[in-house]
C-alpha cells in the first residue's frame, strides 16, 4: 500500500498578522487555527502526519492541540527554520519512507476533505500537482517604478493555495539541489521542483474558501466560512 505523508507547517512566526501570538495558535471559532488543517489531515485516507512548527513549540503543540484533540496520525513534530521553504526541508526530512507527500500551510484551515482526496488522487497521476483557483480579477506585472507594464491573459492566471503534493523523492530531491544555492525568493514548493527537475506541475481544483490566514480580516472570513460549516465544499 502506498504511503501518503501530509507535512503542516506551523514554524512562522505570522509578521503580517501583528499579534503576539503566532497566527497558527490563534483561536478561531473556538479552537486553535492549526487543529483544523490537522483534524482535515486526520479523517482523510492520509497514513500519517508530520508537524512542523518553530523551534521550541513542539512541546506546546503536543499539548495543547495534538493530545488535546487526539490528532493520532502525527508520527513527528519537528522544528522548522527561518523561512518557510526551510521548514518544508525539514518537514521531508522527518518524511523518509512516504510515496507522496502533501505539503500543506497550517495557517489554511478551511482545506476540504474534497481538496485532499483530489490531491492524493491527482499527485498518484501527475506526480506534483498543486490547488489553486482561477484569478477572479485582473492581474497587471508593474514595473519598478510601480507603472502596469503587463496584463496576462487572465483565464491562464491562478491563485495558488495548499496542499502542494509530490512524489517523495522528486520533492526531497529538488529540495536538496535547491538549498545548495539557497534562492530566498522561493515562496511555494512547486517553484522548487519547476526550477530544479523537468516535471510539470499539475493545476488542479482547490476551493475559494481554502483561503490562508495571514492578515486580522482573513480571522473574520474563515469564521464565517467555518460557522456556515461549508469548508467540505
Ligand atoms: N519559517 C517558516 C515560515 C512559514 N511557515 C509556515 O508556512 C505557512 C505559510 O506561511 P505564511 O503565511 O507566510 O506564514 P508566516 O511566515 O508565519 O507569516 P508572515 O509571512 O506574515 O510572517 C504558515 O502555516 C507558516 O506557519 C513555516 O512553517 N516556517
Ligand atoms: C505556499 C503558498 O501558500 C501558496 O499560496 C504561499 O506561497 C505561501 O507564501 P507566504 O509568503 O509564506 O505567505
Amino acid at each position: 500500500m502506498e504511503k501518503f505523508t501530509a507535512i503542516v507547517l506551523a514554524g512562522g512566526t505570522g509578521k503580517r498578522m501583528h499579534s503576539h501570538i503566532h497566527k497558527q495558535y490563534l483561536t478561531l471559532a473556538g479552537k486553535p487555527v492549526l487543529y483544523y488543517a490537522l483534524k482535515a489531515f486526520e479523517e482523510s485516507d492520509i497514513t500519517d502526519i508530520i508537524l512542523v512548527t518553530g523551534a521550541d513549540e513542539e512541546a506546546y503543540c503536543k499539548r495543547k492541540i495534538i493530545d488535546k484533540y487526539h490528532i493520532g496520525k502525527v508520527k513527528a513534530i519537528v522544528p522548522g527554520g527561518v523561512e518557510r521553504y526551510h521548514s518544508v526541508y525539514a518537514g521531508l526530512c522527518a518524511a523518509e519512507g512516504a510515496d507522496y507527500v502533501l505539503i500543506h500551510d497550517g495557517a489554511r484551515p478551511l482545506v476540504s476533505a474534497d481538496i485532499i482526496k483530489r490531491s492524493m488522487q491527482a499527485v498518484k497521476k501527475y506526480r506534483a500537482c498543486v490547488a489553486g483557483m482561477p484569478v477572479k480579477d485582473t492581474i497587471k506585472i508593474a514595473d519598478e517604478d510601480g507603472y502596469a507594464k503587463l496584463t496576462p491573459e487572465r483565464s491562464k492566471v491562478w491563485q495558488i493555495q495548499t496542499p502542494q503534493s509530490f512524489s517523495y523523492p522528486l520533492v526531497y530531491e529538488a529540495y536538496r539541489k535547491m538549498l545548495a544555492d539557497e534562492d530566498s525568493a522561493i515562496t511555494d514548493d512547486a517553484m522548487v521542483v519547476e526550477r530544479m527537475t523537468n516535471q510539470s506541475v499539475k493545476l488542479i481544483e482547490g476551493n475559494y474558501r481554502n483561503i490562508k490566514i495571514t492578515t486580522p480580516e482573513d480571522m473574520l472570513i474563515a469564521e464565517m466560512y467555518l460557522k456556515q460549516g461549508a469548508s467540505n465544499i
